[in-house]
């Protein structure tokens, strides 16, 4: 039985082109929001996924489970694993095309147990835009960036107003990343000085 149920992307796409101010291949993707339980620093038992953007509109994220993580006894959640590709494939998102855009679904095909101490090592590409859906995939490769298949997804992304997120979401918390952005802003417009006043 095939485990892709239909062809991808769904329909006609545009390709994704990249946008101008993406950071570029080799970029190191920093946490988008301290509280995210995907990438997020302040979250202790949270996922701590560390994202590079790599060529050809592909960024590779890696985390390694821990016992915080697990669903049967030494292996990790199926749910778990889900919520660490929405992560890395929102984070391809937002950050090669730089526009708004949330989840609106997510399709995982687990192929192997992904045990506790393990590392999974997510290639996500975008494969193509029509109007507001974005159609991004990834597979996560166990233990190193060529190792086996455990996991793969697909996920069509759906751009937003900025509204999405003041309506829906906590003020205090966008005020927070606001000022998190402002200082991040800052600090790299000072490390541009130094280097070419
Ligand atoms: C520099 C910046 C860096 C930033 C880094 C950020 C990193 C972030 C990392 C965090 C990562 C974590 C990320 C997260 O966890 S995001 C959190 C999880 N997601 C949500 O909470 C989203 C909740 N859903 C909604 O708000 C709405 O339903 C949305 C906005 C998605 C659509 O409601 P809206 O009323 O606006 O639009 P529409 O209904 O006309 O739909 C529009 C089009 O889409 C198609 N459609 C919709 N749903 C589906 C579906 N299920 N299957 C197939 N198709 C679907 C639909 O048919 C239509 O197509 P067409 O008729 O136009 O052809």
């Amino acid at each position: 039985m095939s485990r892709v149920s239909q062809p991808w992307p769904p329909v006609p796409v545009e390709p994704a082109e990249a946008h101008p101010k993406a950071p570029p291949a080799g970029t190191e993707l920093g946490v988008h929001f301290g509280e995210c339980f995907g990438c997020g620093d302040e979250v202790e038992s949270g996922l701590h996924l560390r994202s590079r953007v790599g060529e050809g509109q592909t960024v590779h994220s890696k985390f390694t489970v821990t016992a915080a993580h697990q669903g049967a006894p030494g292996l990790a959640h199926g749910g778990l694993l889900a919520c660490a590709f929405d992560e890395a494939l929102g984070s391809t998102v937002g950050n090669l095309l730089r526009r708004p855009a949330v989840t609106g679904k997510l399709e995982t095909d687990f192929r192997r147990p992904v045990p506790v101490g393990s590392t999974l090592y997510i290639a996500t590409r975008l494969d193509g835009i029509a109007g507001r859906k974005i159609y991004v995939s990834a597979d996560g490769h166990l233990d190193a960036e060529d190792g086996p298949i455990a996991v793969s997804a697909r996920a069509l992304f759906v751009v937003v107003g900025f509204e999405h997120f003041s309506n829906h979401g906590d003020p205090q918390a966008l005020e927070k990343l606001a000022a998190a952005h402002e200082k991040a802003k800052r600090a790299r417009e000072q490390r541009e000085w130094e280097i070419n006043p």
